[in-house]
């Protein structure tokens, strides 16, 4: 039953970290703003992804760095103490309640209804509240942005779904280690919590359908990062293709080409699905669910009007927080500007379009060895026809990082235009090299040219001298 109705300016489905920034820019923005949140504020990388994944590894990475510099390696003497990391992980996800997130919303001024959110007609919002009586409906002067993030995306393998698999929900939120744990999937998650469990105690086995892991990135890091968890003691298996999957006992049994593996859990980590299920989109001319394409603004693509915008996972354009902050930030003043009847500029890099999701695009995963990396690897420079060239140095030859840590072992991939001589992409690969990214993600949206990066001098002695090597090996 339908008892109330309220009029906002903007009226933003999804609650998760994407959704709260576009509506902190629109109020902001002097806009009237509600967010509309079927489960918990703060969406998955506050419970279920970013936060409680990173606590999870922190504590390993914390004593292999320990461990790396002798001397200080004689001070680690026991275990990771384990029921304490998985407390660790229970504060950063504030045991999965939501309260802070709820205070920020009412301190930034904005409005939350909780239930499930779903277009009724443009610009109106039908709000079923989770106990699923009276709904609300919500209507919205200026827009309406749909922020609903994405889902594990379980593959169509026999049984799979009636194992009751794992996926990064229970990944990340489990209260034991399992004693063996089946990953399918060769990707961010599968080699996150490879290295993670591993660490805390499982058993961990691999079966990965490609022939390398982290696919999209450069080779060598997929190289590095198997190296490093077969020497750990995980068992990877490439090329592997699951067929089935079966209860026998309580054990996960699947079926692979090479025969039956057993595990106590099977966690998939196979990719995303858009949460785009029932919010209504009939009501725009769309029949299809899956990753809503947008302009550069943000904009749902092929709707009149100017007021429908899909922002953060649910677009599919890239599938992290960071990436969806900044969406959020870019439509929002998008947004503002159309509320107020001024002119929003669609050029790249305006303030009103997300151009770095396509040129510049940082992102670490949190393995050992780290990889950090941002814009083109050397393979999608090839397939996008730029000239370029590739410049690998070894970190460890760089005196910061023989510092860092005792035989450190490390690689980084510069991929220079050789046109314009600016920074295509560069990776990253090695202990400690995530906050190494952001120099490169500037290079690489400044455009700046490689003759003045000759004057951005590194520290000495940092691991950031690596800069210096890759330029004396582009000059020759
Ligand atoms: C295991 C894991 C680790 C990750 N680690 C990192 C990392 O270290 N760094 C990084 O940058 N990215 C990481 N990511 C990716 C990151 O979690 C996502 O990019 C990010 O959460 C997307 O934010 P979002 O707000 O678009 O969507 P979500 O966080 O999914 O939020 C969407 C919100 O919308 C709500 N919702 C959905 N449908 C409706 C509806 N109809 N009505 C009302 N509310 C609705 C949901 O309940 C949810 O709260 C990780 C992902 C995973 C799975
Ligand atoms: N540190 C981080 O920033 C971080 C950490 C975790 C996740 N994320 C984000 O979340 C996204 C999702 O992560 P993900 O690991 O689920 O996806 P992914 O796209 O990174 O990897 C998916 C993997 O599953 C494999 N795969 C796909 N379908 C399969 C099938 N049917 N059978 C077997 N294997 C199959 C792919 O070959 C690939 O190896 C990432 O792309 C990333 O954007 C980021």
């Amino acid at each position: 039953m339908t008892t109330a109705e309220k009029t906002y300016d903007v009226i933003v489905i999804g609650g998760g970290a994407v959704g709260e920034n576009v509506a902190d820019i629109t109020v902001r923005g002097g806009l009237r703003t509600v967010v509309v949140e079927a489960e918990l504020v703060g969406g998955e990388c506050s419970y279920w992804a970013c936060m409680p994944s990173k606590a999870l590894l922190r504590g390993t990475e914390a004593l292999s760095e320990a461990r790396a510099v002798s001397g200080a390696a004689a001070a680690v003497t026991g275990e990771q103490d384990v029921a304490a990391t998985l407390a660790r992980r229970d504060s950063f996800t504030s045991s999965w309640r939501d309260d802070g997130q709820v205070d920020w919303l009412r301190r930034a001024g904005i409005d939350l209804v909780r239930g499930r959110g779903r277009l009724s007609a443009p610009r109106r919002v039908v709000v079923t509240p989770p106990d699923g009586t009276t709904e609300v409906t919500l209507v919205a002067r200026h827009a309406v942005a749909i922020c609903t993030g994405s889902q594990a995306a379980v593959p169509t393998i026999e049984g799979l779904a009636d194992v009751r698999p794992w996926t990064s929900r229970e990944a990340t939120s489990a209260q034991a280690a399992p004693g063996r744990l089946l990953i399918i999937g060769g990707g961010y998650v599968a080699c996150e919590m490879a290295t993670a469990w591993h660490a805390l105690g499982s058993t961990v086995t691999m079966l990965v359908r490609s022939d390398r892991l982290l696919p999209g990135l450069e080779p060598a890091a997929g190289e590095a990062v198997a190296d490093s968890l077969r020497k750990s003691g995980v068992d990877i298996r490439l090329c592997a293709d699951v067929r089935s999957a079966r209860r026998e006992d309580g054990e996960v049994v699947l079926g692979t080409s090479d025969g039956d593996l057993r595990g106590d859990e099977v966690l998939v980590a196979t990719g995303r699905a858009a949460r785009t299920e029932d919010l209504g989109l009939d009501v725009v001319g769309m029949e299809r669910s899956g990753y809503l394409d947008v302009d550069e603004d943000l904009r749902v693509t092929g709707v009149d009007g100017c007021w429908l915008y899909a922002v953060g996972d649910v677009n599919g354009r890239r599938l992290l927080t960071h990436m969806g902050k900044y969406q959020a930030r870019q439509a929002g003043s998008a947004i503002v500007a159309r509320a107020r009847g001024q002119a929003v500029d669609l050029t790249d890099w305006s303030p009103h379009v997300a151009t770095a999701d396509r040129f510049a695009t940082p992102s670490v995963v949190f393995t050992d060895p780290q990889v950090a990396s941002v814009g083109m690897t050397a393979a999608q420079a090839a397939d996008a026809g730029r000239a370029h060239r590739v410049v690998e140095y070894p970190i460890g030859q760089v005196g910061g990082a023989r510092l860092f840590a005792d035989d450190y072992t490390g690689t980084a991939i510069a991929v220079v235009d050789t046109e314009r001589e600016v920074l295509l992409g560069m990776t990253f690969i090695g202990p400690a090299v995530a906050e190494l990214l952001q120099a490169a993600t500037i290079a690489v949206v400044g455009e700046v040219p490689i003759r003045r990066l000759w004057h951005a001098v590194p520290a000495y002695p940092t691991i950031s001298e690596i800069w210096l090597r890759l330029l004396e090996s582009y000059r020759g």
